[in-house]
């Protein structure tokens, strides 16, 4: 974690969260530290997405707070949220395939300013647009592709893309929704290090399946089931959890 670890970048208290009789979001709360990378693990269906879309404006909590800093943002739309400094990625891959690299990264770039694609705005305004992009295109280490169409590129490139999209708008917090989902483990183990790069300054929080990447990446991991938090701690802490083998991990499981 970076320093000013003990600042809180995202708060939840409380959260529920119901369609119709189903209430699938059972009273969350979680304090997540400024620069630190926390997992989200759980059975298929236990909430992870459902919580993310809540935190991120997707949905609105039924009841409950959430918190970016001191900012209440619980039921605000996506939008604000974002400009507030919370991005988040999807499941599935959310790039423009008939774009190039740069031209995909360049237009997260211009909705960060609030920039239409038009001909007519200043030229000033485009410049630090250009010196944005190529920033992020370097980053996320796409440089050599910047003229490849978003569609040509291979599947985890894809997902980099994505990655600088999200991370467009500087947010404080980033939220990925299965970053390496559908990866080799060379691709993961690549993602990991790009993760930990681009992560640094920032609040990460992920929902994973891959335990690896989970237990390497992050420094706290909750476990959601059936909409609840039952553990939350350090990834030794929630290895050596009893609770944790037998809701979720499985005693077989060696992690
Ligand atoms: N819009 C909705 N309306 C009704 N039920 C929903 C809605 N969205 C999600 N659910 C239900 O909420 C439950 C939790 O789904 P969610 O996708 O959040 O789980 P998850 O932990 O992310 O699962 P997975 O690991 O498979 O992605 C599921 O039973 C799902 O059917």
């Amino acid at each position: 974690m970076s320093a000013g670890a003990n600042k809180i970048a995202l708060s939840l208290r409380e959260v529920h969260k119901s369609f119709g009789e189903a209430h699938i979001i059972r009273g969350v709360s979680l304090d997540l530290s400024e620069g630190e990378r926390h997992a989200f693990i759980g059975p298929n269906g236990a909430g992870k997405s459902t919580l993310f879309h809540l935190i991120s404006g997707q949905f609105k909590p039924s009841s409950g707070e959430i918190l970016l800093g001191q900012q209440p943002i619980g039921g605000l739309a996506a939008e604000r949220i974002n400009r507030l400094g919370l991005a988040r990625s999807f499941q599935i891959t959310n790039i423009f395939p008939k774009l190039s690299v740069y031209e995909n990264l360049r237009l997260g770039v211009m909705q960060r300013f609030g920039l239409q694609y038009t001909l007519w705005r200043p030229v000033s305004g485009f410049s630090r647009v250009r010196e944005l992009t190529e920033q992020l295109l370097e980053q996320v280490r796409l440089t050599r592709h910047r003229d490849t169409l978003g569609g040509e590129l291979s599947y985890s490139e894809q997902r980099s893309l994505e990655i600088g999209m999200t991370l467009a708008s500087d947010p404080k917090v980033l939220l990925l929704d299965e970053p390496m989902a559908g990866m080799s483990r060379e691709e993961t183990d690549y993602t990991v290090d790009l993760l930990r790069e681009l992560s640094a300054g920032r609040t990460l929080m992920i929902v994973e399946h891959d335990m690896d990447v989970v237990f390497s990446l992050c420094d706290r991991i909750s476990v959601l089931v059936y909409g609840q938090v039952v553990a939350t701690g350090t990834p030794e802490e929630v290895r050596s959890n009893a609770q944790v083998q037998e809701a979720y991990l499985g005693t077989e499981v060696n992690v």
